[in-house]
């Protein structure tokens, strides 16, 4: 699946009643193929998080479009754009998501649970929980998990439905050398198996798993 992004940029108004914008995307081309793993590097508030946000079907463009094989998803009904992003994106947001009163084998099978009616993929989910080293956890609440164990949690939501397309903002953070590892080899392996993989990073250890590396820098995209 391809996913592209036309002269897509994203503005925020600025102080309050002053009328001031700060443009965090500026209008940029962009586009993701499959089997394909693609970094994303840049500053703090350069504006990777919008930008893959945007990519994601989560936050509507100020201009320009996202498009997955041509089809503009902004263009969508919300609950079609739901359920693409659902079925079809795989998204390890920034920060920590679980839901607290789950627990950690059901937070992983979430994706599922919201639209899908037959038996649970719950082989996949244990399976994933045995490749991010959580297997043992699988029936803790997420109170239980440290903030490493979290993001791998993260990281086996994400991929439970095989998505087309995986967005992960961070992934790594709080992970140490060996996990790190461990996921960057997950993310390979998905865009190995022919997903595309859209991954925003300081981690310089994720750039040998990347195809391509791109900065962003003031809502610019430069190649690096
Ligand atoms: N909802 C929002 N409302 C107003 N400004 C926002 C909003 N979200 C982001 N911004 C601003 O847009 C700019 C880009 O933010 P963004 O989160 O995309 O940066 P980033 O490169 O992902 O940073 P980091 O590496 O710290 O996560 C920042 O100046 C931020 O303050």
């Amino acid at each position: 699946m391809k996913l592209e992004a036309k002269g897509v940029k994203k503005d925020f108004a600025r102080g309050g009643n002053s009328g001031s914008v700060l443009e965090a995307v500026k209008p940029l081309d962009f586009s993701l193929e499959s089997g394909e793993l693609v970094e994303i590097t840049g500053r703090s508030g350069s504006g990777k998080s919008t930008l893959l946000s945007m990519m994601a079907g989560m936050l509507v463009p100020t201009g320009g479009s996202i498009c997955i094989d041509d089809t503009d998803i902004y263009s969508m009904k919300e609950e079609e754009r739901s359920r693409l992003r659902n079925d079809r994106i795989g998204l390890i947001p920034q920060g920590h998501t679980a839901l607290r009163s789950l627990t950690v084998l059901e937070n992983v099978m979430l994706p599922f649970v919201l639209y899908h009616r037959e038996t649970p993929p719950e082989d996949r989910a244990k399976e994933l929980l045995q490749k991010v080293g959580l297997f043992d956890m699988k029936d803790e609440r997420p109170n239980a998990l440290s903030g490493g164990e979290l993001r791998r949690m993260a990281v086996a939501r994400a991929l439970l439905m095989k998505p087309e397309v995986l967005l992960a903002d961070e992934p790594t953070a709080g992970l140490d050398d060996e996990n790190v590892e461990l996921v960057m080899e997950l993310l390979r392996s998905a865009a190995d198996e022919g997903a595309s993989v859209l991954l925003v990073t300081h981690e310089n250890e994720a750039r040998k798993y990347a195809d391509r590396v791109l900065a962003m820098d003031g809502g610019r995209l430069c190649s690096n």
